[in-house]
């Protein structure tokens, strides 16, 4: 496939990943439209044009996507109304990886039926409920400790760990006080005692084999990621397990791009957990640690531009700068002092406010192996607060 230059991209949200992503696509010359629930979101700061909607509402897709006429619609966040970019798709406008992809993943239980049903992948027990009634049954069944979650929402919203019983009514309410558009549906899955998790950066080309990036290691709370790093220590043949499995999800879903494929790795297993459709927030360490950064290369795979080479520059570690109180002005102190030291870098989104734990920035850096490179990461991240 021979593509020219400029084509005109729409990405249906804006945040810290879209942002990275639209750079990296005005640096070949791109046209970037960026779309979001809010204004003044991060990748609008950057974009040749932005629009403010709700990406849920079809009706609101169709204006902007009339009104701008992207070549390519790329999805940047999981609350979309999806069913439309398959009608979009059918009008010929590409969607990244492909419009059925985005529906699959941006529910939990699809592409866990895919995954687990049609593929035969090992995920941990899980079940669904769309009651209280329900979730107390399914809980019983599956066990504690337990995981339960909406099957749309990201980031840990709307996710919590289940000891016993007696907190699962709490655990349903937060469920559906926190999911994404309009679906009142939880999976309840069984606490996989996991060694480490990782995500293995899956690079799904048009017309060119399935590539990988070495694998990131990541620790997360409440649901969502504080710090990552690459490589992970992990042993070579759970990395091959790790990336036949991911092969074949990616190729089930289809299309190209970058995907995010989580696993949790144990002992003796790598048991497949979900994947992103697009860059992952762990793999935001690669905006040190890669030649080419994950930003890139999807850019590079969704215009079915060559990756010759994919190369790990070392140790390296990304912590995150997160938001400890609701404010509508943002001020950061502390960033020369958090760059003081070789091989830091930071990166500060841009959000117009804050609410306690909105991720607000990153911290990226490099070491003379993983622990040295966690702790600059980490060490320049607390430096930073939001005043
Ligand atoms: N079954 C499980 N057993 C143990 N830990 C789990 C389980 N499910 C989720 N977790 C923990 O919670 C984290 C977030 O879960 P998951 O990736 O499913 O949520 P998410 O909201 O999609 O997050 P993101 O959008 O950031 O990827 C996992 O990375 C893991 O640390
Ligand atoms: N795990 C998914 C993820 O990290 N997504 C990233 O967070 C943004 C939403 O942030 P917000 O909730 O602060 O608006 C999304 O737009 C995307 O960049
Ligand atoms: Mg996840």
């Amino acid at each position: 496939m021979s593509i020219k230059l400029p084509q005109k991209l729409m990405l249906l949200g804006s945040g810290e990943l879209g942002k990275e992503f639209a750079i990296a696509a005005q640096r070949l010359g791109n046209y970037v439209i960026a779309v979001d629930r809010y204004a003044n979101a991060p990748a609008m700061q950057v974009a040749d044009a932005y629009e403010v909607i709700s990406m849920l509402s079809a009706d609101d897709l169709e204006a902007v996507v009339t009104k701008h006429k992207p070549n390519i619609i790329i999805p940047e966040i999981e609350a979309i109304r999806t069913e439309k970019l398959i009608e979009f798709e059918q009008r010929g406008i590409t969607v990244i990886p492909t419009a059925a992809a985005t529906n699959y993943t941006m529910n939990r239980d699809r592409i866990r039926e895919l995954a687990h049903q049609e593929l035969g992948i090992r995920t941990a027990k899980y079940g669904y409920a769309t009651t209280l009634e329900e979730l107390i049954k399914v809980s019983d069944e599956i066990g504690f400790p337990n995981v339960v979650k909406p099957v749309m929402s990201s980031s840990g919203k709307g996710q919590s760990v289940v000891q016993e019983k007696s907190e699962v009514e709490k655990a349903w309410n937060y469920a559906i006080a926190n999911s994404r558009g309009d679906s009142q549906k939880v999976i309840v899955e069984e606490f996989i005692n996991f060694e480490i998790e990782i995500t293995l950066l899956t690079i799904k080309q048009w017309n060119a084999p399935t590539i990988f990036c070495s694998p990131i290691g990541h620790r997360q709370e409440r649901g969502d990621y504080q710090e990552s790093w690459q490589p992970a220590e992990i042993s070579e043949d759970k990395i091959l397990k790790a990336q036949e499995i991911a092969i074949k999800v990616t190729d089930a879903l289809g299309g190209a791009g970058i995907f995010g494929v989580e696993f949790f790795i144990t002992k003796d297993e790598a048991i497949f957990s979900e994947l992103s459709p697009r860059p992952h927030d762990t793999g935001m360490v690669t905006l040190i640690s890669q030649n080419l950064n994950e930003f890139e290369l999807h850019l590079r795979a969704i215009l079915g531009l060559p990756i010759p080479h994919i190369e790990q520059l070392g140790s390296s570690a990304s912590a995150v700068i997160l938001a400890s109180e609701k404010s509508d002005s943002i001020a950061f102190d502390g960033v020369a002092d958090a760059l003081s030291e070789k091989d830091v870098d930071i990166r500060l989104f841009g959000k117009p406010n804050a609410h306690p734990y909105r991720r607000m920035g990153v911290a990226l850096a490099k070491g003379v192996n993983v622990q040295e490179a966690r702790e600059k990461a980490n060490k320049a991240a607390s430096k930073i607060t939001i005043i």
